[in-house]
């Protein structure tokens, strides 16, 4: 069972900070495995790779064929019938023109001074985006991590995800093929974002990684960060939905399983004004989960880490979900728009009960990589921006170098850094004659 929480409790503050720090991914010390096999690759090249591929993924390659050719691909994709292509490149077309209006605008403009300033975007040259493996090879994650990528400009996009014993998705294939992605490499966990970062023989090293995944990948992560830019270190799935009564229990009890199944660390929270409509939410849970395809992980998942939670008012209900700072929040209540600009914290908000979550996942066009554990309370989901830098500039005429370069020649002063001030003096002196 869930915990039930009502506000009015004299307990709820102690439940409700334990709710909020509940341990909810396994940390496995798999940080001293994934220096050795970053330090192997770094060493050994495509043999490292090549070796973990057969170790790991129990899958026989050579240096030709870490990466998927053309044919493979094009034999992969002619599987895949037409409604899931026409599904797919749906959700693509909505994914791009949502993440087109992203893109920011240069600007430059000169000051009182004289001086023209601005800044420039540019894309990173090379992403490599992970997708993982077996039964969590989501083709819908493809698109999300590879448009906005290809809308901001890169220019060369790799995909690594394994393919155990061999099989794969061949709806991700497609998925890479409609978002221009260059090159689909094999390979997984680890070894494969030391090779996006550092290159082999057969690997060129990318920018920057993308890309949920496993413990292994999210340490590799972590560990190449510097010598390439990552998005986040995404963890379970979460959901939080604020409901009033008048929504119909079923519906809200889907919600809550739908980011339940992705995960048994999953985490999926109901706050409702009416405590008869929480009971009836739980209740429909229970029924669903008696025949849900993935009822062990999603059971798991809300008997381990759902919650139900009763307020007094919407607006207790928002204070809560701003301090949850939850991945996604529904808002299934009479005016969600109102509910929503009280919401600073949170990663998605889907308005209004006919906008289930799973809307976003795949049709909606917003991106579905989204921050996690409460980091919606400092940072967004996947954009166009991850995969763009901006470059500022500046030009001094004469005059502005007049105008504000004694300034920095007092600052150079106070921080004893002769040079700094001598070049901007040498440039003045010759000014002024
Ligand atoms: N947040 C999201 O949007 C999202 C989407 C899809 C999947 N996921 C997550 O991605 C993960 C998928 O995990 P997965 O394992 O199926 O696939 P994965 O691709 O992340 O990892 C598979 C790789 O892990 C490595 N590995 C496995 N055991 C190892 C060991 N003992 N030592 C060293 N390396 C080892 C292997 O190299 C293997 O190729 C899950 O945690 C899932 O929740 C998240
Ligand atoms: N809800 C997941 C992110 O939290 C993304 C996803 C992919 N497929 C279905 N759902
Ligand atoms: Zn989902």
């Amino acid at each position: 069972m869930p915990v039930f929480l009502n506000t009015t409790s004299p307990e709820f503050e102690t439940a409700f900070q334990t709710l909020l720090s509940a341990k909810r991914e396994d940390s496995p010390d798999v940080d001293a495995v994934v220096a050795q096999i970053i330090a192997d690759v770094r060493a050994r090249g495509d043999a490292a790779v090549i070796e973990l591929t057969a170790k790991f993924d129990r899958l026989e390659l050579t240096s030709d064929t870490l990466a998927f050719s053309a044919a493979e691909i094009a034999e992969a994709v002619a599987k895949v019938s037409d409604v899931d292509r026409h599904a797919l490149e749906l959700a693509a077309d909505r994914i791009r023109s949502y993440h087109e209006k992203q893109m920011p605008d240069d600007l430059q403009w000169t000051d009182e001074a004289g001086a023209t300033l601005g800044w420039r975007w540019s894309a990173v040259s090379a992403a490599g985006l992970y997708v993982p493996g077996g039964l969590a090879s989501y083709p819908s994650s493809v698109l999300m991590n590879a448009i906005p990528a290809k809308v901001a400009g890169v220019e060369r996009l790799a995909i690594a995800v394994p393919t155990p014993d061999g099989v794969v998705n061949p709806v991700v294939l497609l998925a890479a093929q409609l978002s221009g992605v260059d090159t689909i490499y094999r390979i997984g966990g680890a070894q494969a974002i030391a090779a996006l970062a550092y290159g082999t023989e057969s690997i060129t090293p990318v920018d920057k990684i993308t890309g949920p995944g496993n413990a292994f990948v999210a340490a590799a992560k972590r560990r190449v960060f510097g010598k390439v830019g990552i998005d986040m270190i995404a963890g379970p799935s979460e959901i939080l939905v604020i409901a009033d009564s008048d929504n119909d229990p079923n519906w809200i009890a889907l919600d809550l399983l739908s980011q339940a199944e992705h995960d048994e660390s999953a985490q999926s929270i109901l706050i409702t004004d009416d405590a008869a409509f929480g009971q009836a939410v739980a209740q429909a849970v229970e029924k669903r989960l008696k025949t849900l395809q993935r009822r062990a992980i999603a059971g798991a998942s809300w008997r381990d880490f759902g919650a139900i939670i009763t307020v007094r008012d919407l607006d207790e209900a928002t204070t809560l979900s701003n301090r949850i700072a939850p991945e996604h929040l529904e808002l299934c209540v009479a005016d969600p728009v109102a509910l929503s600009a009280k919401t600073i914290h949170a990663g998605a908000i889907f308005l209004g009960q006919y906008t289930p979550e799973a809307i976003g996942d795949y049709v909606g066009g917003p991106n579905h990589v989204l921050p996690t554990a409460r980091s919606a309370r400092f940072s967004s989901g996947l954009s166009v921006m991850d995969f763009l830098k901006r470059t500022t500039l500046s030009q001094m005429t004469p005059e502005a170098l007049r105008a504000i370069g004694p300034a920095a020649e007092q600052l150079a002063r106070s921080e004893s850094l002769e040079a700094h001030g001598l070049s901007v003096t040498a440039r003045l002196k010759r000014l002024n004659g």
